[in-house]
C-alpha cells in the first residue's frame, strides 16, 4: 500500500486528501478496484479573508498538517509515498504530470501573468509542502494537460499569428483534471468508452468540454479561465470591445478591469450573490435580479451545449458535475429546456433526484450527474508518474 496525499490549493481554500492506495493500481486510468481508500480529507477555507484565522496559505497548510495529525496522520509520516498538487496553468512547457523540480517550480512561477488567481495559490502549496517534507516526490498535475491535445482549430485565437506565437496567445482550457475523469466515467455510464461526451463543470470557475473517444476537442476557458460559461464572479464570453470601451472612454485601470471581470462578475456582478444555493433561493422568492441572474447563467450553458452539439456532431452523453452541476436541480432543468429537437430530453423526477442518469428514457443523449473527484484523478497520476520514474 502507498499513501498519496493531495493538495488542491484554491485562490481562498486549500481542499486536502489523504489516500491509501493498492500496490496493484499504479494510477492508470478506470476503475480501481475498490483498492483505493480515503484516509483524511478536509477543505481549508476563507484563506486571507477578513477575521479569517487562516491568514496566508503557509497557515493554510499548517492547519491542513494539524488536521491530519488530529486524524492521526502526521504529514511527516514514513508511510506517505508522494505530494501530488493541482496547478491550474501549465502553458505549452507542461502537457503532463510532472516531477517538482526547483526548474519546475520556477516554471509554474513564470506562468502566474496567464494566472494570477490560481498559480499563484498552487505554487505556495508546492513551496510549503517541499519545505515540510524535502524528502518526497511531489508532482504537478496541471488543468491545461487534459485540453492540450485540442485540434489547432479549436486552441487558435483568429488574431495576427505572429503576435499570438510572441505573447502565447492562445486557449489553453481548464478543469482539465474534472473534464478527463468525468468524460471517462460518463462514457463508462453509457458503455461507449470511445463515445461523444458533453461535460459541464459548474463550480465556483465553470466551464464545458467537448470530448471525443477520450481526447477533448474543445472547451470553453481559453487562455485564462476568464472564458466562456458565466462564473461565481468571473464574467466569461465578453466582447473585448467592452474592454477597450472600459479602458478608454471610463478610464477605468487595467487593475480595475481586471478586478471587474475576475471578481465582481458573474453572478456576484449580475444578483449581488455568487453562491447559487442563495440565487436559488432568491430565485423562488421572485426577485427579479436574481432572476435575471440565472436566466444568463443558464442562456450561456444552453448555447455552449448547443455548439458542443455542432461540434461534436453527435453526442453520447451530457455529464453536469461541479458544486453546481452536482447539486443544483433548477441550473439543469433550464439549461437543458428547449432542446428536445436535439434529442435532450429530462426526466423531471430524476432530475430532482439528481443521481446517475436524469434523463427520459426517450431522450436520444443521456444526460447524468456525475461527481467529479480532482483529488482521485491527481493521486492516480502522482502515481503514475512515480512508478514511472522508479522504473527509470
Ligand atoms: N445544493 C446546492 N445547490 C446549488 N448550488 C450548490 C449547492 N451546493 C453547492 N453549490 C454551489 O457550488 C459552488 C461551488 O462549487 P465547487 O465545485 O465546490 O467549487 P470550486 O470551484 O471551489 O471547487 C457554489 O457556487 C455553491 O453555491
Ligand atoms: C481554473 C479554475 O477556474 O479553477 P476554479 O474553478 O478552482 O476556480
Ligand atoms: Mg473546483
Amino acid at each position: 500500500m502507498t499513501q498519496v496525499l493531495v493538495l488542491n490549493s484554491g485562490s481562498s481554500s486549500v481542499k486536502y486528501r489523504l489516500l491509501s492506495i493498492g500496490s496493484g493500481d499504479p494510477g492508470g486510468a478506470g476503475n480501481d478496484g475498490g483498492r483505493t481508500e480515503r484516509l483524511a480529507s478536509g477543505t481549508v477555507e476563507r484563506i486571507g479573508e477578513e477575521g479569517s484565522p487562516v491568514a496566508d496559505h503557509a497557515a493554510a497548510l499548517e492547519s491542513v498538517a494539524d488536521e491530519l495529525a488530529a486524524a492521526g496522520f502526521g504529514i511527516d509520516s514514513p508511510e506517505l509515498t508522494a505530494i501530488g498538487h493541482r496547478v491550474v496553468h501549465g502553458g505549452t512547457d507542461f502537457t503532463r504530470p510532472t516531477l517538482i523540480t526547483d526548474e519546475v517550480a520556477a516554471g509554474i512561477r513564470n506562468l502566474i501573468p496567464l494566472a494570477p488567481l490560481h498559480n499563484p495559490a498552487n505554487l505556495a502549496g508546492i513551496e510549503v509542502a517541499r519545505r515540510l517534507r524535502p524528502d518526497l516526490p511531489q508532482v504537478a498535475v496541471f488543468d491545461t494537460a487534459f485540453h492540450a491535445t485540442m485540434p489547432e482549430a479549436a486552441s487558435t485565437y483568429a488574431i495576427d499569428r505572429e503576435t499570438a506565437r510572441r505573447f502565447g496567445v492562445r486557449r489553453y482550457g481548464f478543469h482539465g483534471t474534472s473534464h478527463a475523469y468525468v468524460s471517462r466515467e460518463a462514457a463508462a455510464l453509457v458503455g461507449r468508452p470511445e463515445g461523444n461526451v458533453i461535460v459541464l463543470h459548474l463550480g465556483n470557475g465553470a466551464s464545458a468540454s467537448a470530448v471525443s473517444a477520450g481526447r477533448c476537442v474543445d472547451t470553453s476557458m481559453g487562455m485564462t479561465p476568464l472564458e466562456g460559461l458565466v462564473m461565481g464572479t468571473r464574467s466569461g464570453d465578453i466582447d473585448p470591445g467592452a474592454i477597450l470601451h472600459l479602458r478608454r472612454t471610463a478610464g477605468m485601470s487595467l487593475a480595475e478591469i481586471d478586478g471587474l471581470l475576475n471578481r465582481r462578475s458573474g453572478m456576484l456582478g449580475l444578483c449581488g450573490d455568487n453562491d447559487m444555493r442563495e440565487v436559488g433561493r432568491r430565485v423562488a422568492e421572485g426577485d427579479p435580479e436574481a432572476e435575471l441572474a440565472l436566466a444568463v447563467y443558464c442562456h450561456r450553458l444552453r448555447k455552449y451545449v448547443g455548439a458542443y452539439c455542432a461540434v461534436l456532431g453527435t453526442v453520447d452523453v451530457i455529464a453536469f458535475t461541479g458544486g453546481v452541476g452536482e447539486n443544483s436541480v433548477l441550473v439543469r432543468e433550464r439549461a437543458l429546456s428547449g432542446l428536445e429537437a436535439f434529442g435532450i430530453v429530462l426526466d423531471p423526477a430524476r432530475n430532482a433526484d439528481g443521481k446517475g442518469v436524469i434523463s427520459a428514457d426517450g431522450s436520444r443523449v443521456t444526460v447524468a450527474v456525475v461527481p467529479t473527484d480532482e483529488e482521485l484523478e491527481i493521486a492516480r497520476q502522482t502515481l503514475d508518474i512515480i512508478s514511472r520514474t522508479n522504473r527509470g
